[in-house]
């Protein structure tokens, strides 16, 4: 069966810089609005929303005079750095009106590869989701240089989907969606209405893009496919530049579903059951009792911590006796363990001298 956004309880949309720039008249603000009056529309219902939005360096640009073309890399981090306060500030302007609070996150590649930076920015994430406040993620591209960035928002939204386990993201292109070939080129391509299983026969159909604003063209599109349905969130491409294309989309607009390939919490409990753990904590009997009727690991079911491991860390959880129970994430480092050992919840600010986490290990980021 074709996903569909009804059913969406976490949705991640990007947007191009195509949709929100135009090159003579800058940022398309009438457009805006109607996306905005979209994601209220969405969220009255219970969806939550992220937005992950490029314009920064095309917004940019335009205020600063530049060049079309390619841009050297410094000018087009000084161009972001320009465009991405003027996109932040359109966002704000935007979504106020519906009473939406919006909050900007810059975020780079070795955010999602060093695995603290990414826990963090996932709670990050997950609290501003629990605040009720839109977040608006872009690269931080004034950063980010070339060997270490996305490049493309295409695949960072894809990452944003995976690290915040949403089930539906949506690309708003300036196409409807993935055809046989490039169709501003050959005519005769068709248009996918459903992806079921992403094959190298499929890849092969992607091509560049030809806008000159964006990056990437289709081939961004499919890896960000294959990012988002591989950890269990189906994924969209319908074309943007219509007004309020989410409620477009849901009434049966074109576009490509790419289907999810298991559930989110599914391929995450796997990736973390492959990960080698670098150290052990030991339970009691009353935390080991806790952790099978799925609840978080707390400082006070600790009885003894072996080995040295940083926040993030995979860590072995042993039962009493010492048999293996599990594997998960942990929020505190080796030291901070010990010290916080057989310690109620109560008592972490006192032991650590600031206001820590009162799990240790999340039941999200634990395999049994
Ligand atoms: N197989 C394909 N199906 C659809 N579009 C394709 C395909 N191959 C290449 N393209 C190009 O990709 C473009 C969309 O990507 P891009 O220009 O990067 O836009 P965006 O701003 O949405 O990231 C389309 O306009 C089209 O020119
Ligand atoms: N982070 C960049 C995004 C570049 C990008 O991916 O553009 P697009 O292909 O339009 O999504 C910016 O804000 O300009």
């Amino acid at each position: 069966m074709t996903p569909t956004l009804a059913g969406a309880r976490r949705l991640v949309v990007k947007i191009g810089s195509a949709l929100l720039v135009d090159r003579a008249t800058g940022l398309r603000a009438d457009w805006l609005r109607s996306l905005a009056q979209d994601v209220a529309r969405l969220r009255a219902r219970g969806t939550q929303v992220i937005l992950v939005s490029s314009g920064s360096i095309a917004l940019g640009r335009g205020v600063l005079g530049l060049p079309g073309g390619d841009l050297a890399l410094e000018q087009s981090q000084a161009a972001a750095a320009v465009g991405q306060i003027r996109l932040a500030r359109a966002y704000e302007e935007v979504l106020a009106p519906h009473g939406i609070i919006a909050g900007q996150v810059l975020v780079t590649l070795e955010d999602s590869a060093d695995r603290r930076r990414y826990l963090n920015s996932r709670a990050t994430l997950e609290t501003l989701l629990s605040l009720g406040v839109v977040p608006i993620v872009n690269e931080n591209d004034t950063v980010a240089t070339d060997e270490i960035r996305y490049g493309d928002n295409d695949r960072l939204a894809a990452q944003v989907a995976v690290t915040v386990g949403a089930d539906s993201l949506v690309l708003l292109s300036d196409v409807d969606g993935f055809y046989s070939g490039n169709p501003h080129v050959d005519p005769a391509a068709r248009r996918f209405e459903v992806v079921e299983r992403l094959t190298p026969e499929i890849e092969a159909m992607a091509g560049e893009g030809v806008s000159g604003l964006s990056k990437g063209g289709m081939v961004t599109k499919l890896l960000a496919a294959r990012v988002a349905t591989d950890a269990g969130c189906a994924m969209a491409i319908t074309l943007g530049s219509t007004p309020n294309p989410l409620t477009a989309l849901e009434n049966g607009a074109n576009a490509t579903w790419f289907l999810a390939q298991t559930d989110p919490q599914a391929a995450r409990k796997r990736w973390i059951a492959a990960m080698k753990p670098k150290g052990e904590l030991r339970v009691d009997a009353g935390a080991a009792r806790a952790l099978t009727e799925g609840k978080s690991l707390l400082p006070a079911g600790i009885v003894a911590v072996q080995g040295r491991f940083g926040r993030g860390d995979p860590v072995a959880i042993l039962s009493p006796e010492g048999a293996r129970l599990g594997l998960g994430l942990t929020r505190y480092t080796a030291e901070e363990a010990r010290a916080l050992t057989g310690r109620k919840s109560a008592d972490i600010e006192s032991v650590l001298g600031y206001k820590g986490r009162a799990t240790l290990i999340h039941r999200d980021d634990m395999v049994l």
